[in-house]
């Protein structure tokens, strides 16, 4: 399977669009016509610096408005053809895209349209070249890849060929089974996008708005498998208008669609094993089975602070690396790792960002399989000199320079803590937090799609609806990926501005990063006692919280009473209840959360969110916030 992705898909100059396409691993590039011609160098230049790159080009384009003009126009845009086609043989492409005509004097008729095809195909024939015809869904006469079809099966010569894009079909609600019956061959090229599901107007949403396929709504699995089934074996690209993408990092971009081109294809044979994908084998998603453990790095005196912090919920030091500079906390199924060494990946992390949460440890069935999925989506491994007596963990690097270490019992790595850690048995009660609930990132709003899409694409993970949350100072958009059975869940919080608690977190933090973390409680009172004990200090609610609460939902005074005495926060969905008790804020912006989640309730408790980042600011300006 050739992978093949448009120019107009990244950012940056020319060289820099190659330098980033073929880093992530693409096999060509759609050239478009404007980045060739806004480059200085001519056509045999280009060519070879595209070569250069171990690139081929798959497609020149967009030729425009060609067929069905009346004379002398009909001329113009053969002379306009044969131009191009010079053009195409000093670059070394041989296939163009001619895109449905939106000219104003383009007199239609699929007959015309299909003469005009075969006349050029003549043409096109004697340089060696190919000509796809593609339906814009904004077309003035062709607008549904079902006429065009029409169009080239009339035109009925061995040059002209079909161009089918995902987004004109299915952004016009077009039926992908449609596909099927067209002969493979004579399918000459296939693009793809996704889009969210908005309700605009379609040329405005095609070059604006689309995305990866797996960002957006549409179906692109179905579509792909209509193409498959065709036996269409030419290459398949990715053509993305996206402002966004415009201004993010080439390289970025360029691995978040070969990530989501090679998790694509694979969902399309394993939904269709019948039909040939000329892929790798890669394992299937990975089902996580929830958080193994989860990693601060800290540094002198700030490991004493945040000790105490862990202390005070309930959390007991349960063992001392053998080796290293590494204390791991525990409480039933919560592991807290505090790494202290100078050197290696937790050291860098808090050379750049102080105490922070450098490393993630998910349980997972099998944690070769996870590495091995993640690195064919193109994902880095990540390794780091393992010592006698140590187990070797599998790890990759996440986004933004992050790691994620997967914890199997398959291959005995759940064995680690016996193995490496010395038992140490520290007093102090407990507070009866369970397990993680959820992970919360905070990211800039641009790395929102990319989060979703490496955990939508490795886990067995859904996405739910983008949701926007007020801060006083600014909005924060939340996005949950979440496992079926609820086993990983974990926030996405993206800032526009750095006035908002999110934005500063991340200002400070150099990229995304788990700003918070969830922890459940199967009885909120009593570990809110509990911790009371342990002089744990709740992020105070205000009294009209709860006056609201009290219009909101039919609550006994009593009750309303014990919530407030307690400062937790309630919510509910279709009778089911859930309760959020907060930490105040540590230093470099982290928090913990205590959640009680009532059978059925599936949210976050995003009613409650304004308000407890009101008051986690309202704590900021007083200066009471305790260093960690
Ligand atoms: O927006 C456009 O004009 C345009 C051009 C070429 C394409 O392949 C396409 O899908 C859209
Ligand atoms: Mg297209």
């Amino acid at each position: 399977m050739k992978t093949s992705i448009a120019t107009v898909s990244i950012s940056g100059s020319l060289p820099e669009k190659l330098e980033a396409i073929a880093g992530a691993g693409y096999d060509g590039i759609e050239i478009f016509e404007q980045d060739f011609i806004a480059h200085d160098g001519g056509p045999r230049e280009v060519g070879r610096m595209i070569r250069d790159h171990g690139l081929e080009i798959t497609l020149f384009q967009p030729f425009r408005d060609f067929e069905c003009l009346p004379e002398p126009l009909r001329s113009k845009a053969f002379d306009r053809a044969r131009r191009k086609f010079d053009v195409m043989q000093e670059l070394g492409a041989d296939r163009i895209l001619v895109c449905s005509s939106v000219h104003p004097r383009s007199l239609g008729g699929i007959d015309r349209a299909a003469g005009d095809l075969a006349e050029l195909g003549a043409i096109a024939q004697e340089r060696g070249i190919y000509v796809g015809y593609e339906a814009l869904a904004w077309g003035r006469h062709v607008n549904d890849h079902r006429d065009a079809w029409e169009i080239v099966r009339r035109a009925d010569h061995p040059n002209i060929g079909l161009i089918l894009d995902s987004f004109h079909t299915l952004g016009r609600g077009l039926d992908s089974e449609s596909i099927r019956a067209i002969p493979g061959d004579k399918i000459f090229f296939v693009q793809l996008a996704d889009a969210p599901a908005i309700d605009m107007d379609l040329l405005y949403w095609s070059r604006h708005f689309r995305n990866m396929p797996g960002e957006g709504d549409l179906d692109i699995r179905s579509f792909m498998q209509a193409v498959m089934a065709t036996g269409y074996a030419g290459p398949i690209s990715l053509e993305i208008f996206n402002d966004q993408f415009r201004g993010n990092n080439p390289r970025g971009v360029a691995e978040d669609g070969y990530r989501a081109l090679i998790s694509l294809m694979d969902d399309v044979r394993r939904a269709e094993p019948d039909t040939p994908v000329d892929l790798p084998e890669i394992p299937a998603r990975v089902k996580a089975q929830g958080v193994s453990f989860i990693e601060f790095a800290a540094q002198g005196d700030e490991v004493d602070r945040l000790s105490a912090f862990l202390a005070t919920l309930g959390f007991r030091r349960t063992g001392r690396h053998r080796n290293k500079a590494i204390d791991l906390w525990q409480q039933n199924d919560i592991r807290i790792v505090v790494n202290a060494e100078t050197e290696g990946h937790a050291a860098h992390a808090w050379n750049a960002r102080g105490t922070c949460i450098c490393d993630i440890g998910l349980s997972v069935t099998s944690a070769q399989d996870t590495v091995a999925r993640a690195t064919a989506l193109g994902s880095a491994p990540f390794g780091q000199p393992v010592a006698p007596g140590e187990l070797d963990i599998p790890a990759i690097r996440g986004l933004g320079g992050s790691v994620l270490h997967f914890i199997d019992a398959e291959s005995g790595l759940d064995q680690v803590w016996e193995l490496e850690f010395t038992p140490v048995d520290q007093d102090g009660a407990e507070a009866g937090l369970m397990r993680v609930d959820h992970l919360a990132q905070t990211m800039s709003y641009e790395d929102m799609l990319s989060w979703t899409l490496f955990y939508t694409a490795l886990f067995e993970m859904e996405k739910s609806p983008m949701v926007d949350v007020i801060d006083p100072d600014g909005l924060v958009r939340s996005q949950v990926v979440e496992a079926p059975d609820g086993a990983l869940r974990i926030t996405l919080n993206g800032a526009e501005t750095h006035r908002t608690l999110a934005g500063r977190f991340l200002a400070e933090n150099f990229g995304a990063s788990v700003q918070h973390i969830a922890l459940t409680t199967e009885d909120i009172f009593a570990t809110a006692e509990a911790l009371g004990r342990q002089g744990f200090e709740p992020l105070p609610i205000p009294q009209n919280y709860y006056d609201d609460l009290a219009a909101r939902f039919d609550l006994s005074a009593d009750f309303l009473a014990r919530l407030q005495a307690a400062n937790v926060l309630y919510d509910q969905e279709n009778g089911a209840e859930f309760f959020q008790l907060y930490s105040r804020v540590l230093a470099g912006g982290m928090f913990f959360e205590i959640v009680q989640r009532g059978p059925g309730y599936t949210g976050f408790g995003g009613p409650n969110a304004p308000f407890r980042i009101a008051a986690q600011k309202r704590l900021e300006r007083h200066k009471s916030v305790p260093k960690a």
